[in-house]
C-alpha cells in the first residue's frame, strides 16, 4: 500500500503543470482516480481550447456519464487542461496538443465532439466559413476513421449543413461509414426555439419542446410550431415572427458580438447536453429522443434533420416529420432548395 503510494507520488512528480504524463503515469492515474469514479464514456473534444471547446469541456468535465475527456486543440490544451484538471469532479482529463497528438487523442473515445474550426463575422453566412473548415472537418475525420471507427461523432463546425456531408464521404472513402454514427448538432435551435416560444406562451422555458428540422442555416433552419409541447396555437404573425428570429438567432448573436465571434456558451450548453443524450443512448438507456442532422431517408436529401431516437449504436430511428401545416409545408421546400446545394458542395469537396 504504501509502496504504491510512493509510486504514484514519483510519477506525480514527473507530470508536468498541464497534465501531461509518461503513458504509465497516466494509466496508474487513470486507474487510481477510477476507483473513485462511476463508470462512464471516453469523450474527446476537437477544438477544446476554442470559443465554445472550453466552455463545453467544462460541462464534460462535470458529466457524470464521462470517465475520461481527452481536449485536442492545435493550440493551447495544455493550460484549459491543467485549468479543468483541478475541478473535482471524477472524470479524468487528458490534453493533445498539435497533429501529431490527434492519433493519441482520438485512441479508444467512444463519442468525438468537432467544435474545431473558424467562427462568423458580422456579414458572413455560414458557408462563408467552408473554405477554412472543410479541410479541418475532412482531415480530422480521417484521423477517426483511423484511430476510433466505432466512435459517435457530434459535428458542430460549420456549415453543418457541409460538414456533415464531408464526414460522411471521408468514413465512406475510408470504409468506416456508419450512418447511424454521425450526428450534426442542431441542438442550440432547439434551445432557441424552447426560449423564444417559452416567452410568446408565458410559461418555464424547460417545459417547451419545439422539434427544428431540416438543417442548421438561415431558411434551412424549420421550426414546427404547429407540433410545439405544450399545444399553443401561434397566430400566422406569430408563427412567421418566430420563425424568422429562430432562423437568424446565430446572426444576432454574430452582430451583438461585432467581430469577436459566434454563440459560444449557449451552444457549449446545447452540445454538453446532446452529447450527454448521446451517451445515455450507448449506455442502454431507452426513450432518448433528440433534433439532429443525419444520414436521413426523409426527404429526397441523403441528409436532414429530425427527430431521432439514440441508442446503443447511435441513431437507432429517425422520425418522420409529422403532420406539416400549410406554412411549414412551403418552408419545408425552400429549405430541401438550399439544403439540396449545401450537401451537395461537401459531398464534391471530398469527392474533388
Ligand atoms: N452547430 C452550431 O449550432 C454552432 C454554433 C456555434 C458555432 N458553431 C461553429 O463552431 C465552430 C467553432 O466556433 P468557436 O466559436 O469555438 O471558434 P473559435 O475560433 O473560438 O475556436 C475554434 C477552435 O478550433 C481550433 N482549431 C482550428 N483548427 C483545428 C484543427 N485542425 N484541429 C483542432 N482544432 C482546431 C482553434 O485552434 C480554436 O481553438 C465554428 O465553425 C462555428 O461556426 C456551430
Ligand atoms: O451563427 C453562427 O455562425 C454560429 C452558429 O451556427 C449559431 O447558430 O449560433
Amino acid at each position: 500500500m504504501a509502496a504504491s503510494a510512493e509510486r504514484i507520488r514519483r510519477l506525480a512528480a514527473h507530470l508536468n503543470p498541464a497534465g501531461h504524463a509518461g503513458q504509465e503515469g497516466t494509466l496508474l492515474m487513470e486507474r487510481t482516480r477510477a476507483r473513485g469514479a462511476s463508470s462512464g464514456f471516453k469523450v474527446a473534444v476537437l477544438g477544446a481550447a476554442g470559443g465554445i471547446g472550453q466552455p463545453l469541456s467544462l460541462l464534460l468535465k462535470t458529466s457524470p456519464l464521462v470517465s475520461t475527456l481527452h481536449l485536442f486543440d492545435v493550440v493551447n490544451t495544455p493550460g484549459v487542461t491543467a485549468d479543468l484538471s483541478h475541478i473535482n469532479s471524477s472524470a479524468v482529463v487528458r490534453g493533445f496538443v498539435g497533429n501529431d497528438q490527434l492519433p493519441a487523442a482520438l485512441d479508444g473515445v467512444d463519442l468525438v465532439v468537432i467544435p474545431a474550426g473558424v467562427p462568423r463575422k458580422p456579414g458572413m453566412t455560414r458557408d462563408d466559413l467552408f473554405n477554412i473548415n472543410a479541410g479541418i472537418v475532412q482531415k480530422l475525420c480521417e484521423g477517426i476513421a483511423k484511430h476510433c471507427p466505432r466512435a459517435v461523432v457530434n459535428i458542430i463546425s460549420n456549415p453543418v449543413n457541409s460538414t456533415v456531408p464531408i464526414a460522411a464521404e471521408v468514413f465512406k472513402r475510408a470504409g468506416t461509414w456508419d450512418p447511424r454514427k454521425v450526428l450534426g448538432v442542431t441542438a442550440l435551435d432547439v434551445v432557441r426555439a424552447n426560449t423564444f416560444v417559452a416567452e410568446v406562451i408565458g410559461v418555464n422555458p424547460e417545459i417547451v419542446d419545439v422539434p427544428v428540422v431540416g438543417g442548421h442555416a438561415g431558411v434551412t433552419i424549420l421550426p414546427l410550431l404547429s407540433q410545439v409541447t405544450p399545444s399553443f396555437s401561434f397566430s400566422k404573425e406569430e408563427t412567421e415572427k418566430l420563425t424568422v428570429r429562430i432562423q437568424d438567432a446565430g446572426t444576432e448573436v454574430v452582430q451583438a458580438k461585432a467581430g469577436t465571434g459566434s454563440a459560444t456558451l449557449s451552444m457549449a450548453y446545447a452540445a454538453a447536453k446532446f452529447a450527454e443524450q448521446c451517451l445515455r443512448g450507448l449506455s442502454g438507456e431507452t426513450g432518448i429522443v433528440e433534433c439532429a442532422y443525419v444520414s436521413s431517408d426523409v426527404t429526397e436529401l441523403p441528409f436532414f434533420a429530425t427527430k431521432v431516437r439514440l441508442g446503443r449504436s447511435g441513431v437507432e430511428e429517425i422520425h418522420p416529420l409529422g403532420p406539416l401545416n400549410e406554412f411549414e409545408r412551403s418552408a419545408l421546400s425552400k429549405a430541401i432548395g438550399e439544403l439540396k446545394g449545401s450537401i451537395d458542395k461537401g459531398l464534391n469537396f471530398v469527392r474533388k
